[in-house]
């Protein structure tokens, strides 16, 4: 079977185009009956508070939290990885529904607002080793989330330094940082628990296709058998590390 990709709102198309070039089909899900065809789903980034009412408006949500509860890989980028999170703080007045399951607690802008989105190096070890390539993936964070504090069963995949010395503005509303994101030199940018995945940053919007294949991997992962029925190989073999022909953006 094909890899969902939850195609409300954001990157949906980025994430596809992404699996394409890994040659898996990747199925756009709008509706809760769609979620049935697929073994895995991918949630993209975008803008979480307009996602999740345009889930809300599909009748989406109980089907998420099922197909969670069901243990089938779930992969969240950014406003995906902010749906999956058990918590988040920093939301719109009025707070806005997740998916959950993911044992963590998410800031929804930690990094502050769209202009202050940055590219970094992250330092990838897991990814590494499983996927090969470089020890350092570049990550794209717009307007980013970042990982406050999560559960003991949920491992760190990735983190980054901020400055001890970042501040909140005191005068920024609801929707941007109203909460204290404490002095930590380091927040979490990437986890996996179980099944699910979680990443602040956007891997659709580079050419390095490493945590799409870690994700694939995943997948394989399910149940007796699943690898070769959920992964519709289509081109080359795509656990193997390719190295970028390009840098940003992935359309070519
Ligand atoms: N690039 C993104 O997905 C940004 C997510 C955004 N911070 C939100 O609240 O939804």
């Amino acid at each position: 079977m094909a890899v969902g990709v939850l195609a409300l709102q954001g990157s949906f198309n980025e994430h596809i185009a992404v699996l394409r070039r890994l040659g898996v089909k990747g199925v756009e899900i709008r509706k809760p009956e769609q979620l049935q065809s697929v073994t895995s789903l991918i949630i993209p980034g975008g803008e979480s508070t307009t996602m999740a009412k345009l889930a809300d408006y599909h009748n989406l949500f109980p089907s998420l939290r099922e197909f969670v509860k069901m243990g089938k890989p779930v992969w969240g980028t950014c406003a995906g990885l902010i749906f999956l999170a058990n918590k988040a703080s920093g939301q719109k007045t009025g707070g806005q529904e997740l998916v959950g399951g993911l044992d963590c607690t998410v800031h929804r802008n930690f990094f502050g607002s769209q202009i202050q989105s940055f590219e970094a190096e992250l330092s990838v070890p897991s990814i590494a080793a499983k996927e090969g390539g470089p020890p350092t993936f570049r990550g794209v964070f717009i307007r980013a989330p970042a990982i406050l504090e999560v559960g003991p069963d949920v491992e760190v995949l990735a983190d980054i330094l901020v400055p001890s010395n970042k501040t909140v503005d005191p005068n920024s509303t609801l929707d941007s940082q109203e909460e204290s994101t404490g002095t930590a030199d380091k927040v979490i940018v990437a986890v996996k628990q179980g099944n699910l995945l979680g990443t602040a940053f956007h891997p659709e919007l580079t050419a390095d296709t490493r945590w799409h294949s870690y994700f694939l991997k995943m997948v394989g992962e399910v149940g007796e058998g699943a690898s070769s029925s959920s992964i519709v190989a289509v081109g080359e073999e795509f656990s193997f590390y390719q190295p970028p022909k390009i840098d940003l953006p992935i359309f070519q």
